[in-house]
């Protein structure tokens, strides 16, 4: 059997059509969304990632800047930009690139994100939020795994979900939302004894281990839905996801590749929370 692929860039692309469809009628109403990212350091990978940021607000008709701060920036300068930002009128949306250089403190600057603007969903109100069920911006990556899966058609009520890691940007955010989605939830990770045998009771397969290929055909049960949230640069410059593609996707069902599977959505997501803290900041929502 070939699985069939999700195609996070066609899902995406989907998405943000209906969400330049609510940005034109935004627009008619003088309401532009607005996304400031800053990028502390010159972290190659994250400059990627902020150039594929800013190209989908330019793409969309959103209004956005984007700082670039020195590596050497200090914590204190960098929480006065957040100040200004969070009392900024023309922005709805503030996403600090992580991870920061390490004379700064990660948590001291998300906290000082104001909860409505934080497009990321990792202020702590925002992720006390989640785990209660109540509303709040949702973490992109993890929206856009459950996004991914919906999309394909598949059903989460009832299933039996395995998620692989238990990070705070990905494992335990997605485990949240799959119970939400009334899936029946396990949660695998480095120290998990037997992780194969627990992976293949599952009828959905979630990864966020960040290991190169480390799941192989033995992990999966044959049909079952696999979704790699790996991204993994390897020595020759290639990206890898988390799942030993090739190789699984003779088992499984409907399988996400890398790239071309979650990242794509990751970004899509934050469009999204981006556009619903503006509909909210401008009382539309
Ligand atoms: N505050 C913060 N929020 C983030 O959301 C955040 C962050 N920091 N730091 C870094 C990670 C990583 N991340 C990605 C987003 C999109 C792709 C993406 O679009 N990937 C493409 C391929 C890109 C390529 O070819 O390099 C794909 O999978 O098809 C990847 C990675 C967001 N992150």
């Amino acid at each position: 059997m070939t699985a069939s692929i999700i195609n996070g860039k066609q899902v995406s692309e989907d998405i943000r059509t209906g969400i330049a469809a609510e940005v034109k009628e935004l627009a008619a109403k003088g309401v532009t969304p607005g996304l400031a990212v800053v990028l502390v350091g010159e972290d190659p990978a994250s400059q990627v990632y902020v150039r594929n940021k800013e190209k989908a607000c330019h793409d969309l008709g959103y209004y956005s800047e984007v700082h670039r701060l020195p590596a050497s920036t200090t914590q204190e300068d960098l929480l006065a930009l957040v100040d200004k930002l969070n009392k900024q009128d023309t922005i709805d949306g503030i996403l600090v690139q992580l991870p920061l250089p390490g004379h700064i403190d990660e948590k001291a600057v998300i906290n000082a994100i104001a909860v409505d603007k934080d497009v990321d969903g990792f202020h702590p109100v925002n992720v006390g939020n989640l785990v209660i069920g109540d509303d709040s911006l949702l973490p992109c990556t993890p929206a856009g795994v459950i996004e991914l899966i919906k999309r394909a058609g598949v059903e989460l009520a009832g299933k039996h979900a395995v998620v692989i890691g238990r990070s705070n940007i990905v494992g335990k955010p997605v485990s949240l939302l799959l119970q939400r989605e009334n899936a029946t939830v396990t949660m695998c990770h480095s120290r998990t004894i037997g992780m194969a045998d627990i992976a293949r009771q599952a009828d959905i397969l979630v990864v966020a281990i960040g290991r190169a290929n480390f799941i192989d055909a033995s992990f999966v049960k044959p049909g079952a839905v696999v979704i790699d949230v790996g991204m993994n640069r390897l020595e020759n410059g290639k990206l890898a996801g988390d799942v030993d593609f090739e190789s699984v996707k003779e088992v499984s069902g409907p399988i996400t590749p890398v790239p071309g599977g979650v990242g794509p959505m990751t970004i899509t997501m934050l469009m999204q929370n981006t556009l619903i803290a503006a509909k909210r900041h401008h009382g539309l929502a």
